[in-house]
């Protein structure tokens, strides 16, 4: 971003003439949703720097809209812009305070402390401020990011704003999308101020480049419309290995999602004691019986399965570590494979880098953070920075990785990196992985049998996942989305998007 600024600069915007077009546009955001006389006294944070010129701005402005403005300046020196704004802003006779006191009584707060020029950790006074404000309940606005955060990484540099509302300028920052950093954004919101594409791609061009999945995208993908011409081996086959006496549920709850994905033939494999149980559950699914292991777990394949008849493999749901020596087969074959569950924490044993270095065909894991940490030990600077060790994971081992986390993380072997969000803490519960492994492997075994490009159906399935899980909160709440129900809510929240596409 401050690369981009130069480039800005550079061409002979003036710094100031940016300064108020932002500001302008911040100061409308914030009128729009706190306005007069609804509230009244608003607190605005000023910082050293031009996030605190930003505030300054809009404090002036909020002065003339009739608002009663209180500043809280905990350092009188700064950038010289800063300062002439500060200068003016005092001339009108708004209060400057050094303290946080005289400001926590008021309605609104808006935070112009730290933009992504914070260099190092809030300490001292500021960050007693900071906390101070935090213990209270009035609603903050901030301006670019909460004051506190690093922008890539979304670590908390000593302590950080609370913020309900954070109006990003410009172009999105990478750390409000990292897990750490939710309980300090709040609503996340993208203030625009007419950046020339040529200079985003001057200087972002060349790297790898990170997005955020969106409904637009997401559908793109979709296997729909289907041709009219079709049989159901041209919607895909694909082959789910999973469960276990002990996980008999994780089976079905992957079967739910592959069969919500609507691929054209599901093949189940699960231990020969679960077969009438899930034969059952899923009449439209060809459940196969294996031989099982004294624990109950899936001993090997029968005979008569034969792997390179299917589109695709998803393997691991519920099968158990005592299922490892079906793990080894599918990453032994040439098909599509998406790993899960016990699946990576067999690959984790069998050495994850070399094992995937040796397939050739397509791999998608799906691991959590734990199970992400086993697959992938940490390096120290990557503790910080997941998306920065997706990428890396996905590099290194030509896997597509999707870390399932508060905000998914997808990285693809070419380096980019795709970020879902929105979604809800509804999906914070015991199966709900296991659908979504059902709904990417479905979809990637139609992208196969339409010959369509296989890996964005991995953001198709995030996005869809989630999405099915905010319409379930919304209808049952946050409590009432047990993995049964999400499953169902896939197809229920689909037609309000792809209706609206149309
Ligand atoms: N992106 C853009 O092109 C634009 C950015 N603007 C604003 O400018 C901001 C960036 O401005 P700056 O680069 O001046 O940086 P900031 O305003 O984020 O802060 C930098 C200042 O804080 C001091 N500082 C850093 N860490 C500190 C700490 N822990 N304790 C005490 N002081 C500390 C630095 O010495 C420096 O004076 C953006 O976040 C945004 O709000 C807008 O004004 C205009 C357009
Ligand atoms: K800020």
């Amino acid at each position: 971003m401050s690369a981009i600024e130069g480039r800005l600069f550079a061409a002979g915007m003036p710094v100031a003439a940016l300064m108020e077009k932002v500001a302008q546009a911040i100061f409308k955001r914030v009128i729009a949703l706190y306005p007069h006389p609804r509230v009244r006294r608003i607190g605005v944070l000023v910082g050293p720097g031009h996030n605190g010129g930003d505030a300054l701005v809009v404090a002036r402005e909020l002065h003339f809209a009739g608002y009663e403005v209180l500043i809280y300046r905990p350092l009188s020196k700064g950038k010289e812009l800063t300062g002439q704004h500060g200068e003016y802003v005092a001339s009108l006779g708004v209060k400057f305070h050094d303290q946080i006191e005289p400001l926590l009584d008021c309605d609104l707060i808006v935070d112009g402390l730290f933009g992504f020029g914070l260099e190092r950790s809030i300490s001292g006074e500021i960050a007693e401020g900071i906390n101070r404000l935090n213990a209270q309940s009035q609603p903050v606005i901030s301006i670019d990011l909460p004051s506190g955060l690093h922008t890539d990484t979304g670590a908390v540099l000593g302590t950080a704003i609370q913020a309900n509302h954070t109006l990003c300028l410009g172009l999105w920052k990478l750390g409000l999308f990292q897990d750490q950093a939710l309980a300090y954004v709040g609503k996340a919101e993208l203030i625009d101020f007419d950046i020339p594409l040529a200079d985003i791609q001057a200087v972002l061009g060349d790297r790898h480049p990170i997005h955020r999945i969106t409904s637009t995208v997401a559908i793109a993908h979709l296997p729909l419309p289907r041709p009219q011409l079709t049989h159901k081996y041209k919607e895909g086959h694909l082959l789910a290995i999973c469960g276990s006496q002990r996980y008999m549920g994780a089976a079905l709850l992957c079967g739910l999602g592959a069969k919500a994905s609507g691929v054209g033939m599901l093949t189940i494999a699960v231990p020969n004691s679960l077969k009438p149980y899930m034969s059952q559950q899923l009449a439209d699914a060809l459940v196969v019986g294996c031989p099982e292991t004294a624990s109950g777990a899936i001993a090997h394949l029968p005979d008569s399965i034969d792997l390179s008849s299917f589109g695709a493999i998803a393997c691991g749901c519920g099968l158990t570590l005592d299922g490892m020596g079906v793990v080894q087969a599918v990453l032994e074959s040439d098909r599509p494979l998406i790993l899960d569950a016990d699946g990576l924490n067999a690959l984790a044993q069998l050495g994850t880098i070399p094992t995937l270095c040796q397939r050739q065909a397509f791999t998608l894991l799906t691991p959590h953070p734990g199970e992400f940490k086993r697959l992938f030990p940490p390096d120290q600077d990557e503790s910080e920075d997941l998306v920065r060790a997706v990428r890396r994971a996905s590099e290194q081992t030509g896997a597509v990785v999707m870390l399932k986390q508060a905000r998914t993380a997808i990285g693809y072997p070419d380096g980019s990196v795709w970020i879902n969000p929105e979604s809800t803490p509804a999906l914070a519960r015991g199966g709900s992985g296991d659908v979504l492994t059902g709904l990417s492997s479905g979809l990637i075994a139609q992208a196969i049998a339409r010959k369509i490009p296989v890996e964005p159906l991995v953001q198709t399935a995030v996005w869809w996942h989630a999405q099915a899980a905010i319409s379930a909160a919304l209808a049952r709440t946050e409590l009432g989305v047990d993995a049964v129900t999400l499953s169902e809510f896939l197809l229920q929240v689909l037609p309000q998007f792809t209706r609206s596409g149309n």
